[in-house]
């Protein structure tokens, strides 16, 4: 199958220069806060990732293209924890790691969303978002079974952060609606609403754009943006669109068949001959 390098969406100029931090004083790129070294993951006979090594700098977008099958949520698995590599390291703010659980990677400030939608269907927006909390919920299980005390106090500061969640992507009017009537596009903004509850420092973002059209495209491109520049949050996304990942992205490295063959500005990675071969030149 043929794939294109420039696809559908030409998404906002203006957002571009606020993404590339060109005009941008207050956005800077920061110390490598994720470092991947030599990573190698097999199923079975399977390679999915061959001695992979790249970085991500705070406060960055960092995207994660190549075709389909180049092992780029493998990678996101790696990174969350889900899969274990066979080799290699993951260094994150200094510690390193072979492998680690999820919830200790959410704990540690990393959240995610999913390719395929993963919220509780039948669940209002508002609880879906609300179970995005659940790493930062102390109290115990006899003080949250008589919501008492420090249970009380807790369940109103979670309540406010949702609320401000909820506000900053826009989505007051579908609070109480069950996350199943929705159309898919503000499902996957209520996704990315459950990871921003979670105040991650780094959030993984695997094809937030799918199935997606035009308009919607826009409004998540934007979502993404602000995120980056008013909370600070570290992206790194994996994403089929390459008109949104050339828009939005400060690096972007490349996978193919599990290896890297291209990591590097927007504008590099494009005219890597490696990577416009396995765009155009290969059948996959
Ligand atoms: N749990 C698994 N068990 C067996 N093989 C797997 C598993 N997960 C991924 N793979 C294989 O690893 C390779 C990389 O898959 P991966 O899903 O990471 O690629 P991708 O780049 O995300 O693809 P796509 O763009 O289609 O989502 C593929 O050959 C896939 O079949």
């Amino acid at each position: 199958m043929k794939r294109h390098i420039t696809e559908e969406v030409q998404p906002m100029e203006q957002e571009r220069e606020v993404a590339t931090g060109e005009n941008d004083g207050a956005r800077k790129i920061g110390e490598v806060i994720l470092d991947l070294q030599n990573i190698s993951l097999s199923f079975g006979g399977v390679k999915a990732l061959t001695d992979i090594s790249f970085n991500v700098r705070e406060h960055e977008i960092r995207a994660i293209i190549g075709p389909n099958g180049a092992g780029k949520s493998s990678m996101i698995n790696v990174i969350n924890g889900v899969y274990h590599p066979q080799k290699g390291n993951i260094v994150f703010r200094g510690e390193q790691r072979h492998s680690m659980h999820p919830s200790k990677v959410a704990r540690q400030g990393i959240a995610r969303t999913f390719q395929n939608i993963a919220l509780f269907k039948g669940m209002t927006v508002l609880d879906n978002i609300m179970t995005g909390r659940n790493t930062k919920m102390h109290s115990s299980f006899l003080a949250n079974a008589i919501w008492w005390g420090s249970a009380r106090k807790e369940e109103i500061l979670h309540r406010h952060k949702v609320e401000e969640v909820i506000d900053f992507l826009e989505i007051q009017h579908i609070r109480k609606t069950p996350v199943g009537r929705l159309p898919y596009g503000l499902q996957k903004r209520v996704e990315l609403a459950r990871a921003l509850a979670a105040e991650p420092d780094m959030l993984l973002l695997d094809e937030p754009m799918a199935g997606m059209n035009v308009e919607e495209k826009q409004d998540m491109c934007r979502f993404i943006l602000d995120v980056n520049e008013q909370f600070g949050t570290t992206i790194v996304l994996i994403e089929h669109d390459m008109g949104v990942v050339m828009d939005i992205s400060d690096r972007v490295v490349v996978l193919d068949y599990g290896k890297k063959i291209g990591d590097g500005t927007p504008d590099e990675v494009m005219a890597n001959p490696e990577v416009i071969k396995a765009y155009l030149g290969t059948s996959h």
